[in-house]
């Protein structure tokens, strides 16, 4: 509604013919201000649309029965399972002989699904050579071949676990916004407190109040402390002053927040050095960990980020949200062949529990559907 009357006041402002050049730089300032009020007043929409969202989840979890971590996996990935792997099944149908031709067909499969050119043809070069060195002939004998491939696509040297065994240790999460950095915070506290360790969140996203306000509420709703400074303070104070209470607390894992812009490389470069450098001076004895958020519906994007996010920083591991709602999954091959860092969590769904731990074998499994 708000939003309406602005844009009455501007269609208002915009008929009028002003030459003045006082009433020029007047006008300016007057839409200015209405610009601020109205990004404040979308913050708080925003923010109550949060709080809403949060409340009618929390019914859901409370209502509806746990399934099983392996079932759930399998129904977050059921719209990926709709792109790729209904897909290979029925060209492994249609085609029955091994040749070129089906080669070519999962192969488009594998690019539409966001796999990403190079790791498409790393994929296909793979199942022809072992297609002919294993001797498989008819088609649906592939499907087990591509399974193989696929798990060992997505396992690399370093390990797809959380590293948090230490106490204390920090994650320091960083990603651009709505990719579901926030929620994903959230979600990981809720995991840590449910393995009996003691966390404090610090809001280091100052770049937005409405990103300090959503911690909050999730800090409320897992039940865990917050550290958090006004909208627009350093980022850097709000983590020294985290680890000072993370200390006197005797706390496990500090889980820090960071504002995501991508748009000036230098900027993220020094607020993210700055961050670290805080971390190792006044945290030295915490094991560190940085988590890459990437939003699963971007596709082919999320490894544009990845690529600037991975320029500046050393990332740990990738949390890979919102893969119940694409079908384009794929993507999850391309962060781990091209980009070399292992996916450590996924998002399949917006409630607390919907962040699972990433495994290979489970992860190809429940998209094959067994
Ligand atoms: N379906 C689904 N939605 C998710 C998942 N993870 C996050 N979301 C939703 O994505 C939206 C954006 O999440 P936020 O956590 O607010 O994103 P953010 O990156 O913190 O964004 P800013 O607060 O703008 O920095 C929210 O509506 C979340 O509920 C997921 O795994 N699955």
């Amino acid at each position: 509604m708000l939003k309406g009357i602005f844009s009455k006041f501007k269609k208002n402002e915009e008929s009028k013919e002003i030459n003045n050049p006082e009433e020029i730089q007047d006008t300016k300032e007057v839409i200015e201000e209405e610009q601020q009020v109205e990004e404040k007043s979308e913050e708080i929409i925003e923010t109550e649309e949060v709080a809403m969202d949060m409340a009618s989840d929390m019914k859901e979890e409370v209502a509806s029965p746990k399934a099983g971590l392996f079932e759930k996996l399998k129904m977050g990935l059921s719209k990926t399972r709709n792109g790729i792997v209904d897909k290979v099944d029925s060209v492994l149908k249609a085609y029955k002989k091994v040749d070129e031709e089906l080669f070519e067909e999962l192969e488009e499969i594998l690019i539409t699904s966001d796999a990403g050119v190079n790791t498409t043809m790393e994929i296909i070069d793979r199942l022809r050579t072992e297609s002919k060195k294993r001797k498989i002939t008819e088609s649906e004998e592939l499907r087990y071949l591509i399974k193989e491939i696929l798990i060992d696509i997505l396992t690399l040297e370093e390990s797809n676990e959380l590293n948090v065994s230490n106490s204390p240790s920090v994650i320091l999460v960083v990603g651009v916004n709505g990719v579901g950095k926030t929620t994903s915070i959230g979600k990981i506290a809720h995991r840590m407190k449910g393995e009996g360790k003691k966390v404090i969140l610090a809001a280091g996203d100052t770049f937005r109040a409405a990103a300090i306000d959503q911690l909050e509420i999730w800090s409320n709703r897992v039940g865990v402390d917050i550290i958090k400074h006004q909208e627009g303070a350093d980022t850097a104070a709000v983590i020294f002053d985290a680890i000072q209470s993370a200390k006197s607390k005797n706390t496990d894992i500090l889980i820090c927040d960071t504002a995501g812009r991508l748009h000036n490389k230098k900027n993220l470069m020094n607020e993210l050095g700055k961050v670290s450098k805080v971390l190792e001076r006044e945290f030295s004895e915490a094991a560190k960990e940085t988590l890459l958020v990437l939003d699963a519906t971007t596709g082919q994007n999320a490894i544009q980020q990845a690529k600037v996010f991975k320029e500046v920083t050393n990332i740990n591991g990738v949390v890979l949200t919102k893969l119940d709602g694409t079908a384009k999954g794929g993507v999850v091959l391309s962060i781990a062949n091209e980009l070399n860092i292992p996916v450590k969590l996924i998002g399949v769904g917006e409630g607390m529990e919907d962040l699972q731990l990433f495994n290979p074998n489970d992860f190809v499994n429940a998209l094959f559907g067994e």
